[in-house]
């Protein structure tokens, strides 16, 4: 009668003790899931209590998989659209895509190939349209897309805010007298017999005062280069913590330098360094090496790295000139000197 109770009092013992286990293991397996962007799906439960209980099953020396994958440290397998949790969002001609591609060597990025215009074109298209052009993606990997005219729409502070206030943005910015020049360069490559550059940039009849010229302001490739305007605007709705600067100039110069930068801000593991850049000698930049262990050269396309004209010098000297106070201006709100010339 002794040797029953006490039988049946290690029987309980062992039940409460598998129960707990399992329970234990079952939070285990949840708590390593982030269930919000897992798409709302019964299969997901199901697998957290089967592999829960293959573990524990596991534990007490058996297999019972039977042709089951191990998943307990899985992350999602279903790749979902998501909408951006990031934006380049210019400037035009400052580097735009070679950040994108560079971003894309890391596997937690996963980013739209073409520009989707949608919060400058296709608003109207709603949230829904957008977020079918981005690429699938699998937990822990950030979605992002490149629209270097999102820097100059007005509305799209605004607009970018309303899909998502906690969105990471990033603006490439270069000495704008290059950008210009750079602007131009891709006007003439579509038109050919596009008068030359110093006749747009300066105004008709613009020798006044004994020499100095006058620049047009309202001509876009030189409007664009007037960061301080579009840069209040986007502060207005963002902190300056949440918009990242990136140097032109040195993602050219020193592009793992500037992509550690990127991928701090961004939150993610420091990847990309430079293993992956080698300067290309006839192409005038740096290109990437795709993989580290099996490195496939890759130089951005010819609409990148374009051969400028030669501008007329003092051409370039006024333009210098009619920059200073607007790079001043800029180097205050920003809290950055880009020492442009
Ligand atoms: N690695 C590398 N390879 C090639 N080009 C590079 C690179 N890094 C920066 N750049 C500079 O990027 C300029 C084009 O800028 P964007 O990509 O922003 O242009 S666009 O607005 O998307 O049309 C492009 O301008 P151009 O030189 O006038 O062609 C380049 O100066």
């Amino acid at each position: 009668m002794r040797w029953i109770t006490i039988s049946s009092k290690r029987t309980t013992f062992m039940y409460f003790t598998l129960l707990f286990l399992l329970y234990l293991l079952y939070v285990l397996n949840t708590s390593l899931v982030d269930k919000h962007v897992r798409p709302v799906n019964i299969a997901g439960p199901i697998s957290h209590y089967k592999s829960a209980f293959f573990q524990l099953a596991a534990l007490l020396g058996l297999n019972l998989e039977q042709g089951y994958e191990y998943r307990r440290f899985e992350k999602n397998v279903t790749p979902i659209k998501k909408l951006p949790d990031a934006l380049i969002i210019g400037v035009k001609k400052c580097g735009t895509r070679a950040l994108l591609e560079f971003l894309r060597l890391h596997p937690d990025v996963r980013a739209a190939g073409s520009e989707v215009h949608f919060f400058d074109k296709y608003y109207h298209m709603g949230f829904e349209w957008y977020r079918e052009k981005m690429p699938p993606t699998l937990e822990g990997q950030i979605t992002m897309e490149k629209t270097p005219s999102y820097w100059v729409t007005k509305s799209a502070p605004k607009r970018v805010y309303a899909m998502n206030p906690a969105v990471k943005l990033i603006a490439v910015v270069r000495d704008p007298v290059t950008r210009a020049i750079s602007d131009y360069t891709q006007s003439a490559s579509k038109r050919p017999g596009l008068p030359p550059f110093e006749e747009f940039a300066l105004l008709n009849s613009s020798i006044q005062w004994g020499g100095t010229y006058s620049v047009d302001a309202s001509w876009p490739p030189v409007r664009l280069g007037i960061y301080a305007r579009p840069y209040r605007r986007w502060l207005r709705r963002f902190p300056k913590s949440r918009l990242l600067l990136v140097n032109g100039e040195r993602l050219v110069a020193d592009p793992a330098a500037e992509m550690v930068r990127v991928q701090d801000f961004l939150g993610l593991k420091r990847i990309i360094t430079d293993k992956h850049f080698y300067f290309n000698s006839t192409k005038g930049f740096p290109c990437l090496l795709k993989s580290e262990t099996k490195p496939i050269p890759h130089c951005l396309g010819k609409t990148k790295g374009r051969n400028h004209p030669r501008i007329n010098q003092s051409v370039i000297d006024r333009l210098k000139e009619f920059y200073k106070p607007h790079n001043q201006k800029f180097y205050q709100l920003s809290g950055v000197n880009f020492s442009w010339p």
